[in-house]
C-alpha cells in the first residue's frame, strides 16, 4: 500500500510532538506537513531536539500547507483555535481532533463549558466520538473525528461498560483522577513551573472541570438517561502520564465478581486495554510512552463497594496514540500499526 500523506497541525505542541514520534515509525504514513503558530519556519528539531535527525518539514504556517496532496490532518491545537481551523480544510481531508472543540454532542452545553458560541456547529454534527474500542465502526467512516479528552479517556473505558452493564449504582461515581504536567501543554503558565508544580500535589478546578461534562455525555449514553458525577482532577508531580481512582457502589443483584466479568468480557479482544489480574495493582509507570490503558478492580473493606483504578499515558492513549489508533480505524489498517512499543519502565 502506497504511504498515506499526514499533516500535523500545531506540531509545536506536546501533543503534536508525541504525534510525529508515532508517526515517524509508522508503516503506512508520510509526513507531508508539520504546522506551528509562533514557532512556524523553525526546523522541527530546533524546538524539539528529541526529534533532531528524521527527515522531516519544517514547521509552517498552516495557510502556507499546499493540502491538495494530503490525506488526513491530525490536530493538535488549543481548544477554540481548532474549530476555526478545521473549518478551512479542503472537504478531501479526513480529520483526527486531538482538542475538545467537537467532543459535546451538544453545541448548548459547549457554550457553557467552554464560554463562546460553537463556530462551526454545522461540523460539530458530523463528528464522531473518538474512543475507539466504544465507536470504532463510526470512526471508520467518518471524516471527523473528535479524540476524547485524557481524563475521560481513562474513566470510560474503566466505566462505560459496567455502567452499561448495569453492576453498579451509576447516580453516584466518585472520580478521583491525577494527571502529569504535560496535560496542560508547553504553553507558560504558573501553575506548572516546576517550584508549583513540584513536589506536591494539587487538585484543581473542583467540581467545575470542563471533563465533567464529556465524561457525564457518554456514560449517560451508556446508562441509557441522564448521570452526573463527582469527579476531582489532581495535578501530580511527574511529566506524563494519568491515574484515576473510582468509588462506586454494587448494584443490587451484581458483585465485585461480576465488576470483573464485564470488564474482562468487554476487553478480551482488545489490544491496548488490559484488566490486570486480581491483586495486582497498575501504575502510570506501567503504560509511560505506551498506548496501553490497564485496568484493576478490588473489593474495599464496605461491604457494597468496589475500588477500580484505571491509568493511562495521556499524551499517548490519552492524545497522540488513540488519534493513531482512530486514524487505523479511518484507513483500514491494522489497529496496533505505530502503536507497538511498550511501556518504559521503570
Ligand atoms: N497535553 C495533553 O496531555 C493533552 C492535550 N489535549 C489537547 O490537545 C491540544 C494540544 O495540546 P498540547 O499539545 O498539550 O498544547 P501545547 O500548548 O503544547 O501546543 C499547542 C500547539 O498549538 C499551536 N497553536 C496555538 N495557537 C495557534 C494558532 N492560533 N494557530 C495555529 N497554531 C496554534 C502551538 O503553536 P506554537 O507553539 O508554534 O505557538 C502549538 O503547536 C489541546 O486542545 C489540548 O487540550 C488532549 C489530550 C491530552
Ligand atoms: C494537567 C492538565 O492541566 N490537564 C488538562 C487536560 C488535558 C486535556 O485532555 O485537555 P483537552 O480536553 O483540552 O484536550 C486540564 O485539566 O485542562
Amino acid at each position: 500500500m502506497s504511504s498515506i500523506k499526514i499533516a500535523v497541525i500545531g506540531a509545536s505542541g506536546y501533543t503534536g510532538a508525541d504525534l510525529v514520534r508515532l508517526a515517524v515509525r509508522h508503516p503506512d504514513i508520510e509526513i507531508a506537513a508539520l504546522t506551528a503558530n509562533t514557532h512556524a519556519g523553525k526546523p522541527v528539531a530546533e524546538v524539539f531536539p528529541h526529534l533532531a535527525g528524521l527527515d522531516l518539514p519544517d514547521l509552517v504556517r498552516n495557510e502556507d500547507v499546499d493540502w491538495s496532496g494530503i490525506d488526513a490532518a491530525f490536530c493538535g491545537l488549543p481548544h477554540g483555535t481548532s474549530q476555526e481551523v478545521i473549518a478551512t480544510l479542503p472537504e478531501h481531508i479526513r480529520i483526527i481532533d486531538m482538542s475538545a472543540d467537537f467532543r459535546l454532542r451538544d453545541t448548548q452545553t459547549y457554550a457553557q463549558w467552554y464560554g463562546h458560541e460553537h463556530l462551526a456547529p454545522e461540523l460539530q454534527k458530523t463528528a464522531v466520538y473518538g474512543l475507539t474500542e466504544l465507536y470504532r465502526e463510526a470512526i471508520a467512516d467518518a471524516r471527523l473525528v473528535a479524540c476524547p479528552g485524557c481524563y475521560p479517556t481513562a474513566v470510560l473505558l474503566l466505566l462505560a461498560p459496567l455502567v452499561k452493564a448495569g453492576v453498579l449504582v451509576a447516580d453516584d461515581l466518585v472520580i478521583d483522577a491525577k494527571s502529569g504536567v504535560s496535560g496542560a501543554g508547553r504553553s507558560l503558565k504558573q501553575n506548572i513551573l516546576f517550584c508549583e508544580a513540584g513536589e506536591g500535589l494539587s487538585p484543581y478546578a473542583i467540581g467545575t472541570h470542563r471533563h465533567a461534562p464529556e465524561i457525564e455525555q457518554e456514560l449517560s449514553l451508556a446508562a441509557g438517561r441522564p448521570l452526573v458525577t463527582t469527579f476531582t482532577p489532581h495535578l501530580a508531580p511527574m511529566s506524563r502520564g494519568e491515574l484515576i481512582t473510582a468509588y462506586a457502589r454494587i448494584a443490587d443483584g451484581a458483585s465485585v465478581e461480576a465488576v470483573r466479568a464485564v470488564l474482562e468480557e468487554a476487553y478480551a479482544a482488545e489490544p491496548f486495554v488490559h484488566l490486570m489480574a486480581s491483586g495486582t495493582t497498575p501504575a502510570t509507570q506501567h503504560v509511560r510512552g505506551s498506548n496501553h490503558c490497564r485496568l484493576a478492580v478490588f473489593e474495599g473493606r464496605v461491604p457494597g463497594r468496589v475500588i477500580l483504578i484505571s491509568t493511562l499515558d495521556n499524551l499517548v492513549k490519552g492524545s497522540s496514540g488513540q488519534a493513531i489508533q482512530n486514524f487505523n480505524v479511518m484507513f483500514g489498517l491494522a489497529e496496533i500499526a505505530g502503536l507497538e512499543q511498550l511501556a518504559l519502565f521503570p
